[in-house]
């Protein structure tokens, strides 16, 4: 049996002035799951959450919950909640009384919402906060309210719109632990959006990557990390250098000049090709050792490494992590092994839903 919790089918969604802003999406969500939309700003991502919310008609295509057509259900009787960016908590309640709220317009017992009210607070580690104004809290106070406020009625789904964004760069890390733990304790399925990658690699089971309306990857964080589907998600997704060069035989690849031997395999001979290199799989060794050379530009402290920019005979930049500094101006070499190349099939972002990404459908 499936734990498919939600299903978006083929949807397009198509504004009043004829925007175009979802093509062909098709999602599964599984109870129990941490799922990230994440790309850039206006890539469809609210919308996405929109449509499964209630809060905006799709084209056409189908939207289901628990394996019901959920198309024209209005957004009150979908068993999902939503926490939005700006919290949109009411101000003129105190905490206890935003909390409550979605028991008491469903009539429920005095007694019970006060214990519920409680629970829910405690899961957010507020429960002294109960009789604060909400002119009172922080913004990461309010963002844990808003939170307890949408899991008080214990929904299947809880839909986050970069609910995090709000806050400072501390307070935001601390609160991607506290999410994914609550996801985890509560067991419901969050669909958290963001265009933040870091994040999305850091909290989510699965990450659906998106473009101008299109999901153009979907996997797990590792996967998407290493294996990128093609240039737009390798760039969005980290740092990278990304070479052209071409496909000389299965497990040989060549570029800049020279042939390497890499661990993919399956392409034409001479089918011209992109090399991934993520920073931190590159290796600073002298100039006779490394496989390529380059001459350092600039070099930043990071804290915990150093970032390098440089750049080839050809004048391509490269990007390296490294635990030891250089010298401005230096020729030093680049070591990396075969495994530390991912090779893309050039183009392929128009491949659209290709082979590939079909070997990550279950
Ligand atoms: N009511 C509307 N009418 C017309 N176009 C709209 C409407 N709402 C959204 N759009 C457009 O649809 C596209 C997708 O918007 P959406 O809000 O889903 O993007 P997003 O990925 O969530 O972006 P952000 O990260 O900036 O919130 C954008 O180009 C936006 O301008």
């Amino acid at each position: 049996m499936s734990n498919t919790i939600v299903e978006l089918k083929d949807v397009y969604k198509t504004y009043d002035d004829g925007f175009t802003a979802l093509k062909d999406i098709s999602i599964k969500l599984n109870q129990g799951e941490f799922y990230t939309l994440l790309g850039p700003s206006g890539s469809g991502k609210t919308t996405i959450l929109q449509a499964i919310a209630g809060f905006t008609e799709v084209t056409s295509g189908e939207v289901l919950f628990d394996g019901k057509r959920i198309n024209d259900i209005p957004a009150n009787q979908r068993q999902l909640n939503t926490v939005f960016q700006d919290y949109a908590l009411f101000p003129n309640m105190n905490v206890f009384e935003n909390v409550a709220f979605g028991l008491v317009v469903h009539n429920v017992k005095k007694a019970e919402i006060e214990q519920r009210v409680h629970d829910a607070l405690k899961m957010v580690q507020l429960e002294k906060y109960a009789t604060r104004e909400i002119s009172e809290l922080s913004g990461g106070q309010q963002q844990r309210i808003a939170i307890a406020r949408a899991i008080i009625n214990r929904p299947k789904v809880l839909l986050l719109d970069e609910p995090l964004s709000a806050l400072d760069a501390k307070l935001r890390k601390d609160m991607q632990y506290e999410l994914r733990e609550l996801q985890q304790q509560l067991g419901i399925t969050f669909l958290f959006v963001t265009h933040d990658q870091e994040e999305a690699l850091a909290m989510s089971d699965e990450i659906f990557v998106m473009n101008k309306g299109e999901i153009l990857q979907k996997g797990d964080p590792v996967d998407i990390y290493d294996e990128p589907i093609n240039h737009f998600v390798a760039d969005f997704i980290g740092e990278s250098n990304i070479i052209p060069g071409k496909m000389v035989a299965d497990y040989q690849v060549a570029f800049l000049g020279h042939q390497f031997e890499c661990s993919d395999a399956g392409m034409r001979p001479n089918e011209p090709v992109e090399v991934v290199i993520r920073p931190e799989d590159l290796v600073i060794t002298s100039p006779e050792k490394g496989k390529i050379q380059v001459k350092v530009d600039t070099q930043l402290f990071r804290g915990d490494y150093y970032e390098i920019l440089a750049y080839d005979e050809q004048g391509n930049e490269w990007l390296i992590h490294s635990t030891n500094a250089t010298k401005d101006d230096s020729v030093v070499g680049l070591a990396f092994g075969p495994t530390d190349m991912h090779i893309m099939r050039y183009n392929e972002s128009e491949a659209k839903f290709n082979s590939r990404l079909e070997s990550y459908e279950d």
